[in-house]
Formats: C-alpha cells, structure tokens, sequence
C-alpha cells in the first residue's frame, strides 16, 4: 500500500477525551473513530488489526473442533422470555420494535438463539459433542462505556457454544476451549492468564477468565509469577486426548480475580516473592452451565438408553475488538505501539528519505514491488513529509519493520533496517532486504 494513496487520518495532539494509553494510540494513529458513545468506525488501518486478530481466533476455534456459522445482530424477544432472561438482562438489553410494532433486540449474547438452532435439528447423542460458534458484533448498552474500544457499547466478539450429553462430556467441551484461549492469545504475542470467574448474567457454576495483565486493565488480580512462564500447548496438541494434565498445570498455580480471591489462600500457598497483585484485562471468558438453556428451552436428545434428557452445555468469548485495545497496552513505548508481527496492520515500513530523489524513489519502488509480489503486507511512505515526521509516524502505528531508504547509504547500495520492538537498527545491503523481509 503507497501511503499517499491510503486513508490514514493521524492526528498530531493527543485527543483530550482519551483516557488510557490504547485509547489515545488508536485515536492518533488514525485506526478509529467513535461515532457515538461507545460505537467507533474502525478505519483502515484499525481494521486491518482487526481482522488480522479475528483470524487468529479462528483457526483456532476451528483447530479445536468448532465449527463456524454467522447468527443475526437482531433477536425475537420472545426467544428471550422462553429463557426467562428477556427481563432478567435489564437495561444493558438495547430493544427495538419494527414497524409492525413487533419485538426484537440488539443481541448482547447468542445463548438462546444457539439453542433454538440446535434444537431444531439435533434430536440424537450420536450428534455430540457439537461445538458452534460465530464472530458477530455485540450491544450491550453499558452505563458508562470508556476506554474506547475496551469498554463499548456494539463490540466484536467470538462466541462459541459447547452442546453434550451430559456434565462430564461437556467438561471436556470446556477443556478443549480452554486449551484453544492458551493457543489463541499466545498467538497474538500476548500472556492471558486463566483465573476462575464469577458467571454473571450468562449462569453455571465453573467459568475461567483470560486476563492480560496491565496496570489499565478494569479486574483486580492476584497470582502467582510462576503462572506466567507456565508452557503454551503447540500446535500439536492433541484435542481428542486428555487435556487434563494441561488444565491442572494452568489451575494449579493460584490465579483469581479480586472478585474470587481468596486472600487466606493466597497467603498460605504462595510464597511472598512470588506474590502478584496487579490489574488485568479481561480478554475471554468461558463457561459450563450445565442445562440452564435446555431446560427452559426444551433442547433435549435422545440418550443412549433413548430416553430424553436436556444437554449440557457450555459458552466461550473472546473480546476481539477490546483485544486490539489490550494488545496496545500491552505492546507500547512513548513513540507509539508496537504490534507483535502476527497482529501488525503492515509488516514492513519503507520510508523513502528523500522523496523525489531519482535513486531513493527507484530503489524504494523496487523494494516495495519486490515485497508485494511475495505477498508481504507493505506501507511504502510516499508522502513528501520530511524524514523526521516520516519517523515519527511509523513509531506511532507500530509496524514492526522499517527499511530507511537514504541517499548516503544508497550510494554504497546499503539501506538501513529498523526493528520497532527494540529500537535495533541494522545497515544492510539493498539486494539482501528482500531476503530479510520476505
Ligand atoms: N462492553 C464490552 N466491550 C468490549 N468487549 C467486551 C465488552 N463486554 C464483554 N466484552 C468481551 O467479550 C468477552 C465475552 O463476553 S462475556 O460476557 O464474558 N461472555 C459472553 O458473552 C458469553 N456469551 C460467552 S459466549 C469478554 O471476555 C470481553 O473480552
């Protein structure tokens, strides 16, 4: 992408109604824009992270089995009061009536809805374990959205749900999630840790929180350092095996929010060096609640002894827009952010130094088809701003990458490459960029 040719607003100060760090970074380097309280426009370069982020969430819900569908934004009430949760959600619920004055609602879930499709067409235990899930936009009308995409009111999430003939199939259900969050959020060069949760609106008794650490984030934490250099399961990881032994290594360490910590707990089990307490981001959550939905919502299957009974079931979210927010907190310094490459909107910056110069723009044109024929993501910076603010911009939008193209250097067919995460630079040959970049 030439950088003269693309849309990318950045905005000089730092804009007054930013709170945190995220925020005012996605606001200055031109990646959103709110529309109203807590809706925002993701614009281009926003949006590439966006979907370089749900992709992630994808392969590996689907490396875990999960099976993607799309359900609406709109929802029947009446689907709502079958659970009895129409009235139950109060005020966040966003509820809309279509001209012919019927009943529907923004949805901030797909609890039910998931369970009406199930139900329509899953009569047998011989279709379990069935585990469905969407990337679908949200409302939940929050009474004070802040922090600009971690707290908003319509926001992007993965939700998948677990359907099992009983408790102890669903835990496995919720043992495969749990070890695809591990993957996923590793992923995106993040430490999630996993700490029981209270479950809220959405009901059961066992529920696990994903929680980036950052002095930002909304949830009080306490742990256990050792928790953060606990080992990521591969890419190998057998999903049909026992995930038991993974589960209680990453449980076993104590890790709670400070609406479940137990301070006796705490004191007692881990060592005073090795104490944490600190703030986090909740970037996931995942629950088993048993029969809450069938139960009131009749999604029974007959059983291998063919009698009817109502499945367990279990529901498992991802925050994918509040995870670009919670990877900037993560991965910033004061130029800007830095985007860990598996995320970054581009993965290479060309910055021509002196724009009109017959060599630097030949050599950069060059470079920047070479990249893109091998399908590399480049922002080649066209512009005639001058160098520094050249600088300036590739540090705030974070590209991991940057190849400085100056006059100097190119008279002894050298350019210079810059890596953000540490600030090293590296004076190479022009022949050898590509090699390097590709
Ligand atoms: N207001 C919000 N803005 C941005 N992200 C949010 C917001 N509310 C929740 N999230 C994200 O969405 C994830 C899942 O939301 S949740 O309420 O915990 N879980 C559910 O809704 C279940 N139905 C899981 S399928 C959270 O972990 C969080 O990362």
């Amino acid at each position: 992408m030439r950088l003269s040719r693309f849309f990318l607003p950045i905005l000089k100060e730092n804009p007054k109604e930013a709170e945190i760090v995220s925020h005012r970074l996605m606001l200055r380097a031109g990646m959103l824009r709110q529309e109203a309280a807590g809706i925002y426009a993701w614009l281009p370069l926003g949006h590439r992270v966006l979907k370089k982020i749900e992709q992630i969430v994808r392969e590996e819900q689907n490396r875990a089995g999960a099976i993607e569908l799309l359900m609406p934004t709109l929802q029947l009430a009446d689907l709502w009061r079958e659970s009895g949760r129409y009235d139950a959600y109060g005020p966040e619920m966003l509820r809309i009536a279509d001209r012919h004055k019927r009943e529907l609602l923004y949805g901030p879930t797909n609890e039910e809805m998931i369970t009406e499709i199930f139900r329509a067409y899953v009569k047998s235990y011989k279709s379990l374990p069935l585990n469905l899930y969407h990337i679908q936009w949200k409302f939940r009308d929050e009474q004070r959205p802040r922090f600009g995409v971690m707290r908003g009111r319509e926001f992007l999430m993965k939700d998948a749900y677990s359907f099992d003939v009983d408790e102890a199939a669903a835990r496995k259900s919720y043992n495969r999630m749990f070890v695809a969050y591990l993957r996923t959020f590793a992923r995106m060069g993040l430490k999630a840790i996993p700490m029981r949760a209270e479950t809220g609106p959405i009901g059961g008794d066992l529920s696990h929180e994903f929680i980036v650490l950052a002095e930002t984030g909304e949830s009080g934490v306490y742990c256990d350092r050792d928790v953060l250099n606990l080992p990521v399961p591969g890419e190998d990881v057998d999903y049909d095996g026992d995930l038991t032994p993974i589960i209680q290594q990453w449980t076993s360490v104590y890790a709670a929010t400070e609406d479940v910590h137990d301070a006796a707990r705490y004191e007692s089990e881990v060592p005073e060096a090795n104490r944490l307490n600190t703030r986090g981001i909740e970037v996931g959550q995942i629950f088993y609640f048993g029969t809450k939905y069938s139960d009131s919502m009749k999604a029974n299957v007959a059983g291998p002894d063919g009698a009817d009974a109502p499945i367990h079931g279990g529901s498992y979210g991802v925050g994918v827009s509040r995870l670009v927010g919670a990877i900037i907190e993560a991965c910033h310094d004061e130029n800007g952010i830095k985007w860990p490459e598996e995320v970054a909107p581009f993965r290479v910056a060309i910055l021509n130094l002196k724009q009109g110069d017959a060599q630097t723009d030949a050599a950069c044109e060059q470079l920047y088809r070479e990249l893109a024929a091998k399908g590399v993501d480049v922002l080649y910076d066209d512009t005639d701003q001058r160098a520094g603010a050249k600088f300036a911009t590739a540090d705030l939008i974070g590209i991991p990458w940057q190849v400085l193209v100056g006059p100097k250097g190119l008279a002894d067919g050298k350019v210079e490459l810059k890596r953000r995460s540490d600030g090293s630079r590296e004076t190479i040959a022009l022949a050898e960029a590509v090699a390097r970049l590709a």
